[in-house]
C-alpha cells in the first residue's frame, strides 16, 4: 500500500491525560498538521479518548486532513493499567505514575512498531513533562525526540537549577530562604514551584517532573508554550542548556481557527455564551480554577460572599467530582437564587471564546499555566488565588513582573481562608478605577505582543517553522 498519508513524515505526541497537558498538546498536533505537510498523531491513555468522545469530540485513528498544506491528523490510545471508565485509581498519582510508565512503554513500543510494519514509521517522538519515560522509549526505538514543556520558562529554569544543585533552593534546616536564579526576579520561598519545596505534600509530581530533566539530553529540542516576549531573556539563558523553541501562545495561532475543530475538552461544555451576551461589555468576572485545584468548603463560601458583596456579575466554573487533590466546595443553590440574573455556574465553559467575549472583565484563576497564557494573550487581567506548584510562580510573575493582575493569595502553603471582605476588595480593585485600568492596558499590551508572535513570520511562527524543518531533515537521513 502506498497511500498519500504513508509518504509523509510522522510525528507522534504523548501526553500524559491531566487537561492542562491535553490541551496544549492537542494545540500543538494541530498546529504540526496545520502548517506542515505531515501526519501527526495524538497519543495518550484510553481514558482521554472516552473522556474527550463523551464531551463530544469526533475522534478517530484514521488520518482526517487538517488545513491546506495537506497535513493530516489522527488519534492513538493506550491501556494504562486501571479501569477505562473509573478515576479514582488515576487520581492517586503516587501509585499511578509507575503504573502508567509500566503499561505505557509495552503499549506504545507495540503501536510504534505496528506504524513501522506498516509503512508510517515515527520520525519523531514528542512527550510531556509527567511522562519522562517516554524519552527512554524513543531512546529504545531509536527515534529523535523533542519535549512540550507546558509551564512557563520560569519554572523551566527552576527545576534546572534545582535538579542540577545549582543555587540554594530551601531545605528542611532553611525552609524560608529567597531563590535567585539567572534572569529571573528575587523568588520569596513560596514563589519558587511549591512541588520543589521540602514540604511539598505532592513529592511524586516532583520525582517525575525532575524525571524529565534527568533526561533532558535525550531531547533535540524543548517546545515551549510560551513566547520570546514573554519570557526572552530567560529563554536565551535557557537556550545555551538546550535548544528551546518558544512557541506559544498555541491557542492564539491563527491557523488552529481555521482547521480541525476537535477539542479537548474531557468535560462536556456548558453553553453560557448567550448569557454573556445579555450582559454589557467589562461587566463580568469570569472565575475558573482549572481542572484539578480543589477549593474548600470554607473558602467557595467566603468566595461566594465576597463576589455578591462586590455587585459584579459572575460566570464561575464549579466542576463536580474529585480530582488527585480531592474535592472542591460547592456554591449553593441559595447564594445562587440570592445572584439572581446577576450570576451563573456551570460545570466547564468554553474559556478560550469566555475569555474573548466583550463582558468579561477579569479572571479569577489559580494561575495554572495555560489559564495564564489564555488570560494574558486575550488582554483580560487576573485576580490571582495560587494554590501549587507552577501556580505560585506564575503569581508572582502575573502580578510583579507583567503587572495583569491583582494578588488574592499566595498558595495553599499559607493555610488560611481568603475572607469576604478581602475578595470584596480585590474584586473591586480589579474592576473599575484607576488600578484597573493600568492592568488592562498592561494585558492589552500582553495580547498584541502574543498577536504578533504567531502571526506569520512572527517569533513562536518562525520557531514551528524552525522546528518541522528540523523533523524533516531528520526523517530524510
Ligand atoms: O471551564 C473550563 C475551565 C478550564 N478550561 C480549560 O482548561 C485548561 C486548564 O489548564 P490550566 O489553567 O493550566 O489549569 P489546570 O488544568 O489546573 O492545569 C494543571 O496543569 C498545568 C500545566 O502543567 C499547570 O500549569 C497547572 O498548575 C495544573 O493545575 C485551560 O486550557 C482552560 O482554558 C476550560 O476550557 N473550561
Amino acid at each position: 500500500m502506498d497511500t498519500k498519508q504513508d509518504q509523509l513524515v510522522h510525528v507522534f505526541l504523548v501526553t500524559f491525560l491531566g487537561q492542562g497537558h491535553v490541551n496544549p498538546f492537542l494545540r500543538l498536533a494541530k498546529l504540526l498538521a496545520s502548517k506542515g505537510n505531515i501526519l501527526v498523531t495524538f497519543s495518550a491513555s484510553k481514558i482521554i479518548r472516552n473522556k474527550m468522545k463523551k464531551a463530544g469530540a469526533a475522534i478517530s485513528s484514521d488520518p482526517t486532513p487538517v488545513g491546506s498544506c495537506g497535513g493530516m491528523i489522527r488519534f492513538d490510545f493506550f491501556d494504562d493499567g486501571c479501569s477505562e471508565d473509573n478515576d479514582d485509581e488515576r487520581n492517586d498519582l503516587d501509585t499511578f505514575l509507575p503504573k502508567l510508565e509500566a503499561y505505557g512503554k509495552t503499549e506504545l513500543t507495540g503501536i510504534i512498531n505496528h506504524h513501522a510494519q506498516n509503512g508510517r514509521p515515527v520520525s519523531c517522538l514528542i512527550n510531556n513533562p509527567f511522562v519522562p519515560w517516554v524519552s527512554d522509549l524513543a531512546e529504545e526505538l531509536n527515534i529523535p525526540c523533542a519535549m512540550l514543556w507546558v509551564q512557563s520558562c520560569s519554572c523551566f529554569s527552576s527545576f534546572y537549577h534545582y535538579d542540577n544543585s545549582l543555587v540554594p533552593f530551601p531545605t528542611e534546616e532553611q525552609p524560608d530562604i529567597d531563590v535567585q536564579l539567572p534572569n529571573m526576579p528575587l523568588l520569596k520561598s513560596d514563589e519558587i514551584p511549591s512541588f520543589l519545596h521540602p514540604s511539598t505534600p505532592y513529592p511524586f509530581l516532583r520525582r517525575a517532573i525532575l524525571g524529565q530533566f534527568k533526561n533532558l539530553s535525550k531531547n533535540f529540542c524543548v517546545l515551549m508554550e510560551t513566547f520570546e516576549e514573554l519570557e526572552g531573556d530567560l529563554i536565551n539563558y535557557m537556550s545555551q542548556i538546550c535548544s528551546i523553541r518558544a512557541v506559544g501562545p498555541l491557542f492564539k495561532n491563527p491557523l488552529l481557527e481555521t482547521s480541525f475543530n476537535i477539542s479537548g475538552d474531557l468535560i462536556k461544555v456548558d453553553d453560557c455564551l448567550e448569557w454573556l451576551d445579555s450582559k454589557p461589555p467589562s461587566s463580568v468576572v469570569y472565575i475558573s480554577f482549572g481542572s484539578v485545584v480543589s477549593l474548600s468548603q470554607e473558602q467557595v463560601t467566603e468566595m461566594a460572599y465576597g463576589v455578591l458583596n462586590s455587585g459584579v456579575s459572575f460566570l464561575w466554573v464549579m466542576r463536580t467530582g474529585a480530582t488527585s487533590t480531592g474535592e472542591s466546595g460547592k456554591l449553593s443553590e441559595g447564594l445562587l437564587e440570592e445572584a439572581g440574573e446577576r450570576g451563573m455556574a456551570v460545570q466547564w465553559s468554553p474559556q478560550a471564546q469566555v475569555l474573548t467575549h466583550l463582558s468579561v472583565s477579569c479572571l479569577v484563576t489559580h494561575c495554572g499555566w495555560n489559564s495564564t497564557m489564555e488570560a494574558l494573550s486575550s488582554g483580560v487581567p487576573v485576580v490571582a488565588l495560587p494554590q501549587w506548584g507552577d501556580q505560585v510562580t506564575d503569581a508572582k510573575y502575573l502580578v510583579d513582573e507583567w503587572k495583569v493582575g491583582i494578588r488574592m493569595g499566595r498558595g495553599e502553603a499559607e493555610h488560611r481562608v481568603i475572607r469576604r471582605e478581602e475578595v470584596e476588595e480585590c474584586l473591586r480593585e480589579a474592576t473599575s478605577g484607576v488600578k484597573a485600568a493600568e492592568l488592562k492596558k498592561n494585558a492589552m499590551k500582553w495580547k498584541n505582543a502574543a498577536e504578533a508572535a504567531v502571526a506569520e513570520g512572527g517569533t513562536s511562527d518562525r520557531n514551528i517553522q524552525k522546528f518541522l524543518d528540523e523533523v524533516r531533515k531528520m526523517s530524510s537521513n
